[in-house]
């Protein structure tokens, strides 16, 4: 019998996650594992790749055992990952040089200052489809350069190799020091400020912006390939020997997919560490003019790729978290639900988490976050709900944006992600956007989308159609709010997102 069940490996900011489905694409069999953030100061998060790496390891031999499978029966493989983060090795001892900074670090923010005021800012943003921020791969490369000996040394030998978490775990299932491919797909090189968005090529030259000599990094960069494409046989030393990667793509654009945001005009947000929000622009790259990203949606093979415009918000459920590890006024990350609902409004209070600055639609590094509309009357509920409601605020800035840059308002917003299990936020989100909220019955659609994308690599499926009907819609929010006290809401939050702005700048 031909194999037809599919892995996918989710590699995401706080843990990493192995799924089995069958080719009807319901779950046969998962697993999930944290891995440490490290903070070692203000602004900055690290992970250790080689954890990461051993925690995937772990858990693919974990799911395949669960499923009572071997490597027999797993048709193909799939890889999601969180993205921007960037991890340095050497390809001779296959030790990264550097724990890899993650794409919330903002140590480069002065870097950025900098570039952006370079003469080749604006050419910088044509070719790459990206703002100047310290969030992308380039300025962290430069920064580990700098500082990391044995990555000035191991470049200097030609030994030194960059990866997003897709490329890392590809080269390591692939053979590591034993010959790994190295490449990466193009939705995760379109993060890095060194692709070219028009012919999905790198331009090592771009890296020149940084601090990075051209001829040293070309020979780091991975190769592109499409997102639907061969990348590869997992070699004899991993669980899984001999099954081929048949798909990747960064976890935003894999969620998209595994919504099947496949079609111009289409919507998705996920609500997980951060939220994303991507709408699909069809083969046309749409330059935003009101603080979105342009990136690649998701590319088949021999086809031109999908773009997208994204609203990008660095921080979500990880206020949720925050709420829980930092104040411990909740002790799981559920119990947020409880907590905001013994309340029934937000009594006036604004919560900016702008943790690491503002992303999408305002880019501003120097914000920081704030509590405001405090009262005596404020309550631990008051804060939680404002917690839950800044993640709806800031998805309907981007939405706004979206909005302006195309003429489109969205007929529905594809939601999904870990907090979107929150029915009240839901319908909260649906009030303020003015637009019905729908969720799909398996809100993992990040990791679904991978699958989906290996299974058409590998003939699981065939079109993009047959992966429209395995979708299955759970539940739709339609807007309750009246107008007027929705832009009454919005005031209020504009002028907190104000006041949060500038909390960086040195006192005149
Ligand atoms: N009921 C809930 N209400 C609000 N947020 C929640 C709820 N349950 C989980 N979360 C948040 O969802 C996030 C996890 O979502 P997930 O999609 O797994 O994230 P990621 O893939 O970014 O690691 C966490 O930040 C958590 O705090
Ligand atoms: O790991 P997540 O789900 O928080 O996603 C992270 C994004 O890819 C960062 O751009």
């Amino acid at each position: 019998m031909t194999a037809s069940a599919i892995m996918s490996i989710d590699q995401g900011t706080t843990s990493s996650r192995v799924v089995i489905y069958d080719e009807r694409a319901r779950v046969l069999s998962s697993a999930q594992r944290e891995h440490r953030q490290h903070f070692p100061q203000p602004g900055w998060v690290e992970h250790d790749a080689v954890e990461i790496w051993n925690t995937v390891r772990e858990l693919m031999g974990l799911v395949t055992a669960r499923a009572g499978m071997s490597a027999e029966d797993i048709a193909c493989i799939g890889i999601t990952n969180q993205r921007e983060t960037t991890v340095l090795w050497d390809v001779e001892t296959g030790r990264p040089v550097h724990r890899a900074i993650v794409w919330q670090d903002t140590r480069t923010d002065d870097l950025l200052a900098r570039v952006r005021e370079s003469e080749d800012a604006d050419e910088l943003r044509r070719i790459t489809g990206l703002p100047l921020a310290s969030y992308f791969c380039a300025p962290k490369i430069a920064w580990i350069l700098e500082y990391s000996e044995p990555a000035r040394l191991a470049a200097e030998r030609g030994t030194l190799r960059f990866g997003t978490m897709d490329t890392w775990l590809l080269w390591n299932l692939t053979g590591g020091v034993h010959g790994g491919v190295h490449a990466t797909d193009i939705t995760n090189a379109s993060r890095t400020l060194l692709m070219d968005l028009e012919t999905g090529q790198w331009r090592p030259e771009l890296g020149a912006h940084f601090g990075l000599d051209p001829e040293q990094l070309g020979p780091m960069l991975p190769e592109i390939r499409a997102s639907v494409s061969d990348f590869g046989a997992v070699s004899a030393r991993v669980p899984l020997a001999g099954v081929r990667v048949t798909g990747i793509l960064g976890d935003q654009q894999s969620a998209a997919f595994g919504q099947a945001v496949f079609a111009p005009g289409e919507v998705k947000n996920t609500y997980g560490t951060g939220c994303f929000l991507l709408h699909n622009t069809g083969a046309e790259v749409v330059r935003s003019e009101h603080g979105l990203l342009s990136t690649v949606a998701y590319q088949l093979d021999g086809e031109a790729p999908m773009y997208a415009l994204e609203g990008s918000i660095a921080q979500a459920g990880s206020v949720v978290q925050w709420l829980r590890d930092n104040l411990g006024v909740i002790t799981t990350s559920e119990d947020v639900e409880r907590l905001a609902g013994t309340v029934t409004d937000n009594g006036g209070v604004y919560f900016v988490p702008a943790f690491s600055g503002l992303f999408a639609p305002h880019w501003r590094p120097d914000a920081r976050g704030l509590i405001i509309g405090l009262t005596g009357y404020a309550t631990a509920g008051h804060i939680a709900r404002a917690a839950l409601e800044a993640t709806a605020f800031q998805t309907r800035d981007v939405l706004a944006a979206v909005v302006e840059d195309t003429g489109l308002t969205p007929e529905v917003i594809r939601a999904d992600g870990g907090m979107s299990v929150n029915d009240e936020l839901m319908q909260f989100q649906a009030d303020v956007l003015g637009v019905p909220v729908q969720r799909p019955r398996n809100v993992e659609t990040t990791a679904l989308g991978a699958a989906y994308a290996a299974g058409l690599g590998h003939g699981v499926w065939t079109d993009l159609d047959q992966l429209r009907e395995l979708c299955v819609t759970g539940q739709r929010w339609e807007p309750a709010m009246a107008p007027e006290q929705r832009e009454a809401l919005r005031r209020r939050w504009a002028r907190a997102v104000v006041h949060a702005q500038g909390w960086l700048l040195d006192d005149a």
